[in-house]
């Protein structure tokens, strides 16, 4: 099976290529054998396969699966990633801004070009935070009121979250020092505790400035990882419930930066980061 292995800052991806004859093939064979294509010493490693897959009511269609083999909703490193690939093969290049299906349903992206005429970063319209708690999913908070630093108990602690959908689930810490913070301790009780039931990722965020902040993510099937995009968005939706940051935000990632925007005008969450090709190659396990 031939992919592309990707990065976008860092939260790195094994593409497949499901746009041809064989692709259904492909999209099974990469489903089932998702855990060993993420395992970085008995495979190729990474955070995750994306399935490049011909759309149902447009032209493409992104899917995701997590190294723990379960199947993401959304993933905002990714759709970049996605985004270039087909990009820099010629799909699409004729619309400003191209629809891509997901399970966060349909959003729109919009690459830039390098001097070498490849996709080099990509703005995401990442479309509108979902803030109702059963759809989160979380049983924290009551009816539609946005759950807005509620304390759960976990690994022994007593946390604030902030829970947000990007089409995925997040919960959002906000810490004093995001570098020092025992994330290994505490993400893996967050990510499965009772009041998320389908799981979360969890995010510490460490306020710099109103629009500046320093991210860490412990992710729901993956552990720590460098960048998570959906959950920058979701960091940022976070701080301005919390009062802690304005609706434009730099986010420093370990991985990198991303520029988020959760706009006033129209509801909807932006995302501007780079994407970059690392190796192609064939898997025969
Ligand atoms: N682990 C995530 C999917 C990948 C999200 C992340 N890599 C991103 O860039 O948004 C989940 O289960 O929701």
């Amino acid at each position: 099976m031939q992919f592309t292995k990707m990065h976008g800052i860092g939260n790195d991806f094994i593409m497949v290529d499901c746009l041809g004859e064989d692709g259904r093939a492909l999209a099974q064979q990469a489903r089932a054998q998702a855990v060993a294509l993420c395992d970085r010493k008995f495979g190729i490693g990474g955070d995750g396969v994306i399935l490049v897959l011909p759309g149902e009511t447009v032209a493409y269609q992104m899917r995701m699966l997590n190294p723990d083999g379960s199947e993401a909703e959304m993933c905002g490193n990714g759709i970049r990633c996605f985004a270039k690939f087909l990009y820099d093969r010629g799909h699409g290049k004729d619309q400003a801004e191209l629809p891509v299906e997901t399970g966060a349903g349909l959003l729109h992206v919009a690459v830039q070009a390098g001097a070498d005429g490849k996709a080099a970063t990509v703005r995401v319209d990442m479309g509108e935070p979902v803030l109702i708690p059963a759809l989160v999913p979380t049983t924290l908070g009551e009816g539609e009121s946005p759950v807005v630093s509620l304390p759960i108990e976990a690994a022994g602690r007593t946390l604030l979250v902030t829970a947000v959908s990007m089409g995925n689930p997040h919960a959002v810490i906000f810490v004093d020092n995001v570098k020092d913070y025992p994330l290994e301790q505490v993400g893996p009780f967050v990510e499965s505790h009772a009041a998320f039931p389908k799981r979360t990722n969890t995010e510490f965020i460490e306020v710099i400035s109103e629009n500046e902040t320093k991210f860490r993510v412990w992710e729901r099937g993956a552990a720590e990882t460098l960048a998570c995009g959906t959950g920058a968005c979701a960091s940022v939706v976070a701080g301005v419930l919390n009062g802690k940051t304005g609706r434009r935000v730099l986010v420093h990632l370990p991985g990198g930066d991303l520029d988020i925007e959760w706009s006033e005008a129209d509801n909807h969450v932006y995302m501007t980061g780079a994407a970059a090709d690392v190796f192609e190659g064939n898997w025969v396990g």
